[in-house]
């Protein structure tokens, strides 16, 4: 119960229902017992005394009785289904709301299968056992007392004799309930483990079918089938051991006291309407001992389905506000932000991010440079909070991020992510995502300057169209230039582009980076970049190799330097057979953050043409710099 105890505040609040179900059951349990004395007033005071004019009177006080019972029935149905829907929407409610503040840590974890699973089927076995359940196996109790109690004033050997076998059954049924519990734990497990697979296996279709791995994920899903088989069928055969023994036990007591009762009978020391009513008695006991085992069960069940969402409720939170957190102003934020010294590890890792620092001025571009795995997310990941930095601080505009609300800090940077995610909704919706009141105009207007205007008014529905999960039915840049609209439309002080223009072609990135220029004037911005055209004008550029940064400075610094930034840059170079690669030969725009890279790229020229000079590849060159 100590579970139950623990999901009280989920229940507690809806406790009318609750009484009035305990109430309305109990009622009819009670009049439930009218029917054994009918019985036995039938046989010793009706028919033993000939009294035939009776007996329409006494079938009528039974269809009386039984409609009242009725009436109590229902009313203990409505409540008790209130009461279950109640605490399931509470409890859907307070675990929705968690899952929205579990930090990125958890989700580095978590299953989806999993999780889904404890929201519906464990919802479901503790909204049964709140709801009826718990009634019903306290009515258990209640039947078995009151037919006692009553056995007890008809004849008390009797019910001694008869009551002999009754230890027996109650220690088959502990004894049951000890080795059903841990079993259907092992169902849930497994059950979740199969809906993961699932959920896996419809999310990564596209793959699965693009390596023909259909028989493999067949097979995968069979061996989890199994277990959930195996699972059950070891549970039916514990149910199988004890039921019947539970079954012997309880019809021991029918053959005693069918042999002693009639032989009290005969020798006169009960009427035969006292065993008549003492054999329809046992059976008002027997029948709920019989369903002690479900509910025995179903209590066993929801306490296991319990257990795990109480896991989920009382998940660690690692990141979250600090008492008195500081709410950041929106008008008043510059955008300053600083790395003092921070290194980072992912949970039993080694560091992903080593001794950084950094001073990004407010208004300022930094790029970052490095191969994969090199901790350029992950620069990007401390600075949003999505982990929390034990080692060295960050700073905006002179306040530990730590200090700060999540909210307000969040609020202040909007990131386009390498991979974009859409919502299963319109594309409007989709662009005004991360703003709470956006007329479409501005809709609009972000979506031009990500130049997705164009192919959204191609679409059939235009705005208004739905796109599928995941953006199902768009191109990889399509989805990309929604997502960037949507980062656009947020103003933020703070603007993070994590490869956000990989999936568009040069001339798209080219425009839109001209969008980008056109409002991100006075923000910070942190661009991750493999294409070093896309970075080449920041103010500052962070070359990183295994979480240490390894170079720092201006392109036009850097492309004076031996190292890994030259080394790329020759390489990107080499690599095109066509000038045209990194932007259009004719200049169609101006490069990316014209106004804060403008002093370095008055060199660039120069440096790029010695530096291919040396190369041996001048023609290239030309379409490389402008
Ligand atoms: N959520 C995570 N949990 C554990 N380790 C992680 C996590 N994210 C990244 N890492 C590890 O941290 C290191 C740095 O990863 P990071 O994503 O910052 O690299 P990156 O430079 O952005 O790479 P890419 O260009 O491929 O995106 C890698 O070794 C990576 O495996």
């Amino acid at each position: 119960m100590e579970v139950f105890r623990q999901l009280k505040s989920f229940y507690w609040s809806e406790r009318k229902y609750l009484f009035i179900s305990i109430f309305s059951l109990m009622a009819a349990t009670a009049l439930g017992l009218v029917y054994p004395n009918l019985l036995r007033y039938l046989i010793d005071e009706v028919i033993t005394k000939g009294r035939f004019e009776a007996v329409p009177y006494l079938a009528l006080g039974v269809v009386g009785v039984m409609a009242v019972k009725a009436g109590f029935m229902f009313m203990h149905g409505a409540s008790s289904a209130r009461l279950g829907n109640k605490t399931a929407f509470n409890l859907r409610k307070a675990l929705y709301e968690k899952l929205q503040y579990y930090s990125f840590q958890y989700y580095d974890q978590a299953r989806t299968g999993d999780l889904m699973s404890r929201l519906t089927a464990d919802l479901g076995a503790v909204r049964d056992f709140v709801g009826f359940g718990f009634v019903q196996l306290l009515n258990v109790f209640m039947m078995v007392l009151f037919g006692t109690v009553m056995m007890f004033t008809i004849n008390w050997k009797l019910t001694l004799l008869t009551m002999v076998t009754m230890p027996f059954l109650a220690f088959t049924a502990i004894r049951f309930e000890s080795r059903i519990h841990p079993a259907f734990r092992s169902i849930r497990k497994s059950m979740s483990s199969m809906t993961t697979s699932v959920q896996e296996n419809i999310t990564g279709v596209r793959t699965v079918k693009s390596f023909a791995r259909e028989p493999h994920e067949i097979e995968k899903f069979s061996d989890r089938n199994e277990d959930y088989k195996v699972n059950n069928v070891n549970t039916s055969g514990i149910w199988a051991k004890y039921f019947p023994l539970m079954e012997l036990f309880a019809n021991l007591s029918v053959v005693i006291l069918l042999g002693l009762g009639g032989w009290m009978v005969i020798g006169q020391v009960i009427s035969l309407g006292e065993l008549v009513a003492f054999f329809s008695l046992i059976w008002y006991i027997i029948g709920p001992m019989w369903g002690i085992g479900f509910h025995i069960n179903n209590y066993t069940q929801s306490k296991a389905s319990g257990e795990r969402l109480l896991e989920l409720l009382h998940q660690y939170i690692h990141v979250k506000n600090k008492e008195n957190a500081v709410q950041l102003k929106a008008d008043q934020v510059q955008g300053h932000v600083v790395f003092d010294h921070v290194t980072f590890a992912y949970t039993g890792k080694q560091p992903a991010l080593t001794d950084f620092t950094l001073d990004a001025r407010p208004g300022s571009v930094i790029g970052l440079l490095g191969g994969t795995g090199s901790g350029k997310s992950t620069v990007i990941q401390l600075l949003m909070r999505a982990y929390n930095v034990k080692d060295g601080r960050i700073m905006l505009d002179g306040a530990d991020i730590r200090d700060v609300t999540l909210e307000s800090l969040r609020e202040q940077i909007a990131i386009v992510f390498q991979e974009t995610f859409l919502f299963s909704s319109t594309i409007r919706n989709n662009i005004a995502y991360g703003v709470k009141q956006v007329s479409m105009d501005e809709v609009v207007r972000a979506a031009k300057l990500a130049k997705a205007h164009d192919f959204i008014m191609e679409l059939p529905l235009g705005y208004d169209t739905v796109v599928g999960e995941r953006g199902l039915g768009l191109s990889g840049g399509q989805k990309q230039r929604i997502a960037i609209a949507r980062a656009l439309l947020k103003n933020p002080k703070i603007l993070i582009l994590d490869d956000a223009t990989s999936a568009v072609d040069m001339e798209t990135e080219h425009e839109i980076q001209r969008g980008f220029r056109e409002v991100m004037q006075g923000r910070t911005t942190f661009v991750i970049a493999h294409r070093i055209s896309s970075l080449k004008h920041a103010d500052e550029i962070l070359v990183l190799d295994e979480g240490r940064v390894v170079q720092r400075g201006t392109h036009q610094r850097l492309m004076q330097e031996e190292g890994p930034y030259l080394e790329t840059y020759k390489i990107q170079f080499a690599d095109q057979p066509d000038a045209s690669w990194d932007e259009p030969a004719a200049p169609i725009g101006e490069p990316l953050f014209a106004d804060a890279g403008a002093a370095a790229r008055e060199n660039d020229e120069a440096a790029e043409r010695e530096i291919a000079a040396s190369a041996g590849a001048q023609a290239k060159l030309r379409g490389f710099a402008h």
